[in-house]
């Protein structure tokens, strides 16, 4: 099965962000990577989508995509960044349609994947914060690609919208391999099927979620922290 293959260092300057920072993904798991902040988890991300320039190696299905030219990379990566205000009062379906450029992708179905199709007219400065979310995602999704990163996608969404947001991932990891940061551990535990624990620019750990012991976790964020199981499901209690 094609896999996403990364291993990265980066350096901001001096300052040593990644240091071998690896792991793999592949099509029907959702793979989160959590870390506290600062660990490194968005360069992670800008450097497997190619903004930032690592060393090392970032390949999916064998091809080498640090290699490729932005455009052609386009054609394998999608990338949804951090969510901020839109500069620009484009309409939900010009902002998607922005996702097409390299590929040619199909906004509508992009659209209708995340439930925005029928406000397709709406201007993106008008959608709720949860919205704007989905458009993203979308912009993203019309790029048709094989691999879709995600930047905290729930930060800022009340827990309603945070769950949407999970259960669409959940149905995109069928046909896509979905990486994505995620800072609340109640989710990264209860959605995903494999968790890396970024800590310092370094894999600290990585498993299953079902494996994830207290204390990695404690170790992690420094505080202790206790995993229960609530009618079948994990969460963290500080
Ligand atoms: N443009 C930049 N120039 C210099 N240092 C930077 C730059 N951007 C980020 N950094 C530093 O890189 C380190 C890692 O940042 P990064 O945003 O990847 O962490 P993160 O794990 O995503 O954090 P958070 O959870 O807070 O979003 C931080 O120490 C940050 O200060």
């Amino acid at each position: 099965m094609p896999e996403l293959s990364v291993e990265v260092s980066f350096s901001y300057g001096r300052k040593r962000i990644l240091e071998g920072a690896s792991f793999s993904a592949r099509k029907g798991e959702l793979l989160s990577i959590i870390g506290p902040n600062g660990a490194g988890k968005s360069t992670l991300l800008k450097c497997i989508v190619g903004i930032l320039r690592p060393t090392g190696r970032v390949s999916y299905d064998g091809v080498d995509l640090l290699a490729l030219k932005p455009r052609e990379r386009a054609c394998y990566v999608a990338y949804v960044p951090q969510s901020s205000f839109p500069e620009f009062a484009f309409t939900v379906e010009e902002f998607v349609e922005m996702g097409t450029y390299a590929t040619g992708g199909d906004v509508r179905d992009a659209l209708e994947r995340v439930g925005l199709w029928e406000r397709r007219g709406e201007l993106i400065t008008r959608l709720s914060g949860g919205e704007y979310q989905l458009a993203l995602i979308a912009r993203a999704l019309a790029q048709g690609s094989d691999v879709l990163l995600l930047d905290e996608p729930t930060s800022h969404l009340d827990v309603n919208h945070a769950v949407s947001i999970m259960e669409l991932l959940e149905e995109l990891k069928e046909e896509k391999v979905v990486v994505t940061v995620l800072h609340d551990l109640n989710l990264a535990l209860q959605y995903s099927d494999r968790i890396v624990i970024l800590r310092e620019g370094r894999v600290f750990w990585e498993g299953r979620r079902e494996e994830l012991e207290e204390n990695v976790l404690g170790a992690v964020y420094g505080i202790p922290l206790r995993i229960r199981e609530v009618e079948g499901r994990l969460v963290v209690v500080p």
